[in-house]
């Protein structure tokens, strides 16, 4: 599958955003190494804390599943209303489990804004990250 293809899976993932606060829709699609796509929407909540970003959704609805083989994943966001018109790069907390996942070297994040894609290694957005293998 391209990156145009998972980010078209990241589209259809955004339908299904819960966001009665923030109106603002995520969609995420994480893909295996064997070329599995599980699709992740952001689930918002009246007590706010609990929200959940669509990325995280993907990741926690793969490990849920026994799924581990972490390969890319897309991301794109924008208001209800709107269309995709910035591009939506995941939070802090998103990067942080990425990194408990992923290897930061080779896993990739791809992004749309609209009108171009861009993608980046799990590396250049979380450098000098803290994970599995600070523990060994
Ligand atoms: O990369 C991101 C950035 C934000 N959000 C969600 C969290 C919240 O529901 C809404 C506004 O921050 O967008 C995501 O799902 N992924
Ligand atoms: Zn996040």
């Amino acid at each position: 599958m391209t990156d145009l293809e998972l980010l078209e899976e990241a589209k259809k993932a955004r339908k299904m955003a819960y966001v009665p606060y923030s109106k603002y829709k995520v969609g995420a699609a994480l893909m295996t190494k064997s070329g599995k796509v599980i699709h992740g929407c952001n689930i918002e909540n009246a007590a706010y804390t609990p929200c959940n970003c669509a990325e995280r959704t993907a990741f926690f609805k793969a490990v849920s599943e026994g799924i581990y083989d972490f390969c890319k994943i897309a991301v794109v966001g924008g208001f209800e209303e709107a269309d995709i018109d910035a591009l939506c790069t995941p939070c802090g907390v998103c990067r942080q489990v990425m990194q408990e996942f992923c290897n930061s070297k080779e896993f990739e994040i791809i992004m749309y804004d609209g009108a171009k894609v861009k993608t980046m290694k799990l590396e250049e957005l979380l450098p000098f990250g803290f994970g599995p293998d600070n523990l060994k």
